[in-house]
């Protein structure tokens, strides 16, 4: 997948200025900026959420891509097991959803409205929901806010387990994610400008 000269500005704020990158498939990269540099805007142009003003996008199609947003976007009134297969085709077990998500939640949770769920298990809802989502590549941004580290540790292992091979993009402002993804790092101040200082 490759930024080409990707532009977006709102108004005067030029938040993307020729973005240039490439992701190759099956890579692990780890998005880097500081906060208001315009990780959550790149996604959003990558998914066709926002049209970029100039440049081009090439190797993806925004329907093959998994996304978990910042925001956990779960129906409130359903249960984890029907949020992750509401992604899913309707041949797809509920016993395979539930497994799924028995590696990294409690088990007693699984039959909650998510209206119920504390903060860290609603970011797991919706971690599990994108890497089950069958896909090119899976995007998660800022994915591992409020969770404690050994609970970390744990959904970057399922992460990287489920991925399958799939190419893995993460925002995230932790250098400690990015070890434990053994992803390599994309900072969105050097691929701007035409990508002179891309990592
Ligand atoms: N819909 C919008 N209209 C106007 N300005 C916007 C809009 N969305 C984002 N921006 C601006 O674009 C800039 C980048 O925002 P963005 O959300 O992409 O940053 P970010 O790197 O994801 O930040 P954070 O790490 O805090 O989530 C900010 O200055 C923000 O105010």
């Amino acid at each position: 997948m490759e930024f080409d000269g990707v532009c977006k500005a709102y108004g005067a704020n030029e938040v993307l200025r020729r973005a240039t990158f490439t992701l190759p498939g099956g890579g692990v990269r780890c998005l880097m900026a500081p906060s208001g540099s315009g990780k959550t805007t790149l996604f959003r142009v990558l998914l066709g959420l926002e049209r970029a003003d100039a440049g081009q996008i090439r190797g993806v199609s925004p329907g093959r891509i998994s996304m978990m947003f910042q925001e956990d976007r779960l129906c409130e009134t359903l249960t984890p097991v029907e949020n992750v297969a509401l992604v899913l085709p309707p041949s797809a077990r509920r016993a395979d959803v539930r497994d799924l998500l028995a590696e990294i939640l409690p088990p007693d949770c699984l039959n909650q409205p998510a209206m119920e769920l504390s903060g860290g298990m609603r970011r797991r809802v919706s971690l599990a929901r994108a890497v089950a989502f069958p896909s090119d590549l899976v995007v998660l941004d800022e994915p591992f806010t409020g969770l404690d580290q050994a609970t970390k540790e744990k959904v970057i292992a399922f992460t990287l387990r489920h991925r399958a091979g799939r190419t893995l993009l993460v925002a995230t402002h932790g250098e400690d994610d990015a070890r434990l993804l053994g992803a390599e790092r994309i900072n969105l101040v050097d691929v701007q400008d035409g990508g002179v200082g891309t990592a």
